[in-house]
């Protein structure tokens, strides 16, 4: 396993302890969320699991979890994720892994929430890693010229075989690719006003903890 593999595990392994017998629990998305679902496969509790992902769904289910749908919840006490870019106000990039439509509606509906990262991804500002922006399909090549003319240097993102990825949620991810950003605030503004944005991976004031994994474990809480 290379170090930051090994960064992501420590995180994911630590935040298992965030969960106790009998909670609802959001399971986020990703390599180092797949490290967290072993973990807690392993502690052997009983509690319900509300995905973010078909992949993180299926992956619970293999390892005998009980999954629900969100809508079948009254509550999510604890919602553990990665992210992208954790930035010094634990602001975030979210939706490397195209899942942050549902990410972002899990997070919204939890109590608290936790993201674990390996220590590369904490930035002094957000905006290296290309911003996702889930778009539905129709006008996208539209949505896409604007943002060009904005200086936004959008990208259609594409899977594996090299066509057009395709979420979750049916929708396509124009990718920002910004190199630092001004103010997130702004751009969320902006993004979430234009027509044909589903949602994008700018997630303020969402984080409560960041567990950040390298040599040692660092716990970064939000001041509320
Ligand atoms: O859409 C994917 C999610 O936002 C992930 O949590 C994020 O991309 C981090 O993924 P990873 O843990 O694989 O670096």
């Amino acid at each position: 396993m290379n170090a930051q593999d090994l960064n992501k595990k420590k995180a994911a392994e630590f935040a298992a302890q965030y969960i106790e017998e009998g909670m609802t629990v959001g399971l986020g998305t990703g390599s180092t969320v797949a490290f967290f679902l072993d973990a807690l496969a392993e502690k052997k509790i009983n509690f319900t699991g509300v995905t973010t992902s078909n992949r993180t769904a299926a992956r619970g289910a293999e390892l005998g979890m009980k999954i629900v749908d969100v809508d079948e919840v009254d509550h999510i006490d604890v919602t553990v994720d990665g992210a992208d870019e954790v930035d010094t106000y634990l602001n975030g990039i979210k939706g490397g892994g195209a899942a942050l439509l549902m990410e972002k509606i899990v997070a919204k509906n939890s109590t608290k929430n936790i993201w674990i990262v390996d220590q590369s991804k904490v930035k002094p500002v957000l905006g290296t890693f290309p911003l996702p922006v889930e778009v539905v399909p129709y006008g996208s090549g539209q949505l896409a010229r604007k943002f060009e003319k904005d200086g936004l240097n959008p990208t259609l993102r594409l899977d594996q075989e090299g066509k057009t990825l395709v979420t979750d949620g049916g929708h396509y991810i124009l990718d920002l690719h910004l190199d630092g950003m001004d103010s997130p605030e702004r751009l969320s503004d902006y993004l979430s006003k234009e027509v044909g944005v589903v949602d994008h991976g700018l997630f303020l004031n969402t984080a409560d903890i960041v567990i950040v994994g390298g040599d040692e474990i660092e716990v970064k809480e939000r001041k509320h």
